[in-house]
């Protein structure tokens, strides 16, 4: 959710994870070795079922397919199941989905996949899920593409599917092979919860901050951490953004250079993972709030990353902005690009009101940047982290009284 950018902090809890994206644009990258150590949590991803990615759809997977069975006992007096795991499962919208025999039919898995979807439920309900074998990507590959799956998908945003899961699904037989080496993309993808803190230390590229160098040697020798020759060393602190992980936060906050929260703008019409009945953008602009308002950050720079604009671009034309109570003076425009570009500047509006709001007129002079990025994208997170780094060097040669 959030990354804490230092120059010299002493934490020193550093977990074994690492933000594959900065290592892979200002680290070394991944070795082939380090690559194959993902494939456990890529087959999870990219398999089934549980606790946190593909691993969440494969759980609303499981939850779909009991219903499925459930609806096809016929002992079972389906229309009440359907009403009561409906409800349970999918809130308030499919209630009216739960009374109607037509439309509840839509969700029920054919005939001729009822034993997959049994067998792939059995294993869904599993602590550990077996390596993904040939056998079995072909399993799900062929219950991805039952048309009741593919309703249910279509309802993914009231069932906490990860974003990743059609990437995953479209890569199931390469996923499967016995030689599998994770791609650098297959890492970008795969749902890691950040848990505790980790630290990752990494220098821009010295080709990065040419613009800036001429007037960082006239001025000032270390504006942001230790000199390296590659370029400038960042300590950046990545924290897990969900809630039993906030805590965890507090510890991190004195002497922070920068903070760069990510907003995932995509996610207007999706409720928390811990929360079932709480919408993502309501909690992300109270906790967006919070931080601003967190005293020690009087002075600090805020990077604002609005997040997983791939996603955004594609859901805002299907699904109104206005799903989220935030945006419920949002009026479309126009369609396509233009009505694209007009959701996201309203989007972006409401966050700089925000930050305004939340900001004593004392305070406005703190750099305060808003970024619309989409973190699988490499070129662009390094474009991004380029101009991020800019701004700290001139924030600091300002503050030296050298600007
Ligand atoms: N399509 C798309 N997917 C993204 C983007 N950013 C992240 N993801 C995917 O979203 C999932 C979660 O990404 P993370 O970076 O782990 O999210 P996080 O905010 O660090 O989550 P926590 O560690 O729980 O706080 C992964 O499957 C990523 O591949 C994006 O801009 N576009
Ligand atoms: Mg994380």
């Amino acid at each position: 959710m959030g990354l804490l950018c230092s120059r010299n902090r002493h934490y020193t809890q550093a977990d074994t994870e690492e933000n594959a994206q900065i290592k892979l644009l200002f680290q070394t990258g991944f070795d082939e070795a380090e690559l194959k150590g993902y494939i456990s949590v890529i087959h999870a991803n990219g398999f089934v079922v549980n606790k946190f990615s593909l691993v969440n759809y494969l759980a609303s997977l499981k939850r779909v397919v009991d219903l499925i069975l459930a609806i096809m006992r016929p002992d079972c007096g389906s229309c009440t199941v359907v009403s009561n795991v409906l409800e349970q499962l999918l809130h308030d919208g499919s209630k009216e989905l739960a009374q109607s025999d037509t439309d509840s039919a839509k969700y029920v898995l054919s005939n001729e996949n009822k034993e997959i979807g049994e067998r792939l439920s059995d294993i869904g309900g599993r602590f550990e899920y077996p390596r993904l074998t040939k056998e079995l990507a072909q399993d799900i590959e062929t219950l991805w593409k039952d048309p009741a799956i593919q309703e249910t998908y279509a309802r993914g945003n009231e069932l906490q599917v990860p974003d990743c899961t059609n990437y995953f699904m479209e890569n199931l037989q390469r996923l499967s092979d016995l030689n599998y080496v994770p791609t650098k993309e297959d890492v970008l993808y795969a749902r890691v919860r950040t848990t505790g803190v980790v630290e990752i230390q990494f220098s821009m590229p010295a080709e990065l901050f040419e613009p800036c160098r001429a007037q960082l040697k006239n001025a000032c020798n270390n504006p942001v951490g230790e000199s390296k020759k590659s370029g400038e060393v960042y300590r950046l602190f990545d924290v897990g953004g969900q809630k039993n992980e906030r805590r965890k936060w507090i510890h991190l906050f004195e002497g922070v250079t920068a903070v760069i929260f990510c907003a995932a703008i995509s996610e207007y019409d999706q409720t928390l993972f811990e929360e079932d009945n709480r919408n993502r953008m309501m909690e992300t602009k109270e906790l967006f709030e919070w931080v601003l308002n967190q005293p020690c950050f009087e002075k600090t720079s805020f990077m604002l990353f609005l997040n997983k604009f791939d996603i955004f671009e594609k859901k805002v034309l299907k699904v109104p902005l206005n799903a989220c109570e935030w945006f419920k003076d949002y009026q479309p425009v126009s369609t396509g690009k233009q009505e694209i570009e007009h959701a996201y500047e309203f989007v972006k509006k409401k966050f700089e009101e925000l930050y305004f709001q939340s900001t004593a007129p004392d305070r406005v002079d703190r750099v305060f940047k808003i970024y619309r990025t989409t973190a699988l994208d490499q070129k662009l997170v390094k474009k991004t982290f380029k101009l991020v780094d800019e701004t700290l060097r001139r924030r600091n040669l300002f503050e030296a009284g050298l600007l």
